[in-house]
């Protein structure tokens, strides 16, 4: 059923997809739904991929994906999230890709979340909030997060820019901005999971019925 309903989510961004457009391709098994509607609809559109594991799925279904270095402005970008509340705050990074992800949808004029039912949430923080961060640093870093009230894991392996990941629990985070702050000011965090101003819509599908968010919308 949860495959299902990201399916559901998947197709309802696509359908907001022209041809002509520059789509952004976040990374992960919602997005892998997104991919594969793209391809099977034929869509006449170029895309840059947040991950190496999104580009060569969408090349290996004949979508032309550029290199991200080349561009500056993208249309539209379909990602996933781990946690998202009614605010549009998301939390991203469980796959490691949270710092690629934040550039393509700083650069794109439209970001929308997709996901099942099980990552909405009241308030986001209880997930583990990723960090990516120079290997130099790691201990600097871990030391810092836990000064600001994190239990701090350093995952395995390292990311698609060759940096490693330290998650942060907080189990809540009353002042998300606040904290994004604090984690972006420290030297060595070269980014973090925290999406508060970048996710424009989400479209969240439970139990086959899918609901649409949009920023603004004061009947959220
Ligand atoms: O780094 C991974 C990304 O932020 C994903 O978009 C996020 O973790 C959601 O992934 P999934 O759709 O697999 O739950």
């Amino acid at each position: 059923m949860r495959d299902e309903d990201k399916r559901l989510a998947a197709e309802a961004a696509v359908a907001e997809v022209r041809d002509g457009m520059l789509v952004g391709l976040g990374t992960g098994s919602t997005v892998a739904f997104a991919i594969a509607a793209l391809i099977a609809r034929g869509a006449r559109i170029e895309t840059v991929a947040t991950s190496i594991d999104s580009a060569a799925k969408a090349r290996a279904g004949g979508l032309v994906v550029r290199d991200f270095a080349d561009v500056a402005r993208v249309d539209l970008t379909i990602d996933g999230a781990d946690e998202v509340d009614a605010r549009l705050f998301a939390i991203k990074g469980a796959g490691g890709a949270m710092l690629r992800e934040k550039i393509v949808a700083a650069a794109s004029v439209r970001m929308v979340v997709i996901a099942d039912g099980s990552k909405r949430v009241a308030a986001i923080g209880a997930a583990k909030l990723p960090v990516e961060v120079l290997p130099f640093a790691r201990a600097f870093v871990a030391d810092r997060l836990a000064a600001l009230g994190a239990a701090v894991t350093v995952r395995d392996g390292v990311t698609d820019n060759g940096n490693i990941v330290l998650d942060a629990r907080f189990g809540a985070i009353p002042d998300p901005a606040a904290l994004a702050r604090a984690i972006a000011a420290i030297p060595g965090a070269l980014g973090h999971g925290l999406f508060l101003s970048q996710v424009d819509a989400a479209y969240i599908a439970d139990d086959g019925v899918v609901t649409r968010l949009e920023r603004g919308d004061a009947s959220r």
